[in-house]
């Protein structure tokens, strides 16, 4: 099986700083791909280059064998690379309904279906109930509440059914769950995995290990710039992997 997305020979240096240093890069079609190291490792470097915030100074990417290269995360987005950050880039005033639209706003259709100047609000109310019902986050009894009234885990699930709702080819979600609590955490897990059971590959950045080990089918250790290898939890202990991330143990045969 060929990747959905893949990298090679990364290269982003920031001054004296190589943040990514010839790194590789492979995401399987349908997976949840988790990808660990250590602080300062480049975790959040390799998916700033892949979603185009940063742009690298050498090697390349490719989605579904094309060879990519992006200006902005809203041209990533427009090829189907979702990014869900940490600090969710929605409105907190506007309502559930408008940020999962934002972009992409519905129009009102007029004489012979050509489109108007105006939103079709109820349209996209709709859409945005179906989604979310979908994804079992209909716990958010009124989709025209404001995004600032909702809990963190439900913030990520509006931007998690935002990025499964438009046809995303791939979703990198960067720390869903630092920021959450027990509960919360969980329903955000149990979503991730149903937006695989969906067929959306996820990149999963993550330092929780064992929320990598519940859903991660492969895990990328990241360390000083580069892959270290590349792990099947169900073979590895989570110190294992801790102890790959830091150094403390050698990466295993036959890895890069
Ligand atoms: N905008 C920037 N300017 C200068 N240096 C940067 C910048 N962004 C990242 N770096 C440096 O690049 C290296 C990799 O940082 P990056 O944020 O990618 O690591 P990370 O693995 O995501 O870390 P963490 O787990 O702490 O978020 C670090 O040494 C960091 O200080």
């Amino acid at each position: 099986m060929e990747p959905i997305l893949y990298a090679r020979n990364l290269v982003k240096r920031y001054g004296r700083v190589t943040a990514l240093d010839n790194c590789d890069f492979d995401l399987m079609p349908g997976e949840i791909l988790a990808v660990i190291g250590d602080n300062g490792a480049g975790k959040s470097t390799l998916i700033k280059a892949i979603s185009g915030a940063v742009q690298p100074d050498g090697g390349e990417i490719f989605l579904e064998g094309k060879k990519i290269g992006f200006a902005s995360p809203i041209e990533a987005r427009k090829e189907g690379i979702e990014t869900v950050y940490q600090t969710l880039a929605m409105s907190p005033a506007l309502s559930i309904a408008d940020n999962m639209f934002m972009g992409r706003e519905l129009l009102k259709k007029g004489f012979r279906g050509k489109f108007l100047r105006q939103l079709d609000r109820p349209a996209m109310e709709k859409a945005a109930r179906e989604k979310l019902t979908e994804l079992g986050l209909m716990t958010i009894q009124n989709i025209n509440q404001a995004v600032e009234t909702l809990s963190g885990g439900q913030r990520q699930g509006v931007a998690v059914a935002r990025a499964a709702a438009f046809g995303s080819k791939v979703i990198i979600l960067d720390e869903p769950t630092a920021a959450l609590g027990v509960k919360e955490s969980r329903k955000v897990l149990e979503m991730i995995q149903d937006v695989k059971s969906r067929g959306i590959p996820i990149i999963l950045i993550s330092h929780n290990m064992p929320h990598v080990f519940e859903v991660a089918d492969r895990i990328h250790v990241h360390r000083l710039g580069k892959r270290l290898c590349v792990i099947d939890p169900k073979d590895y202990t989570m110190s294992d992997a801790v102890a790959f991330m830091t150094g403390a143990k050698d990466a295993p045969e036959g890895s890069e």
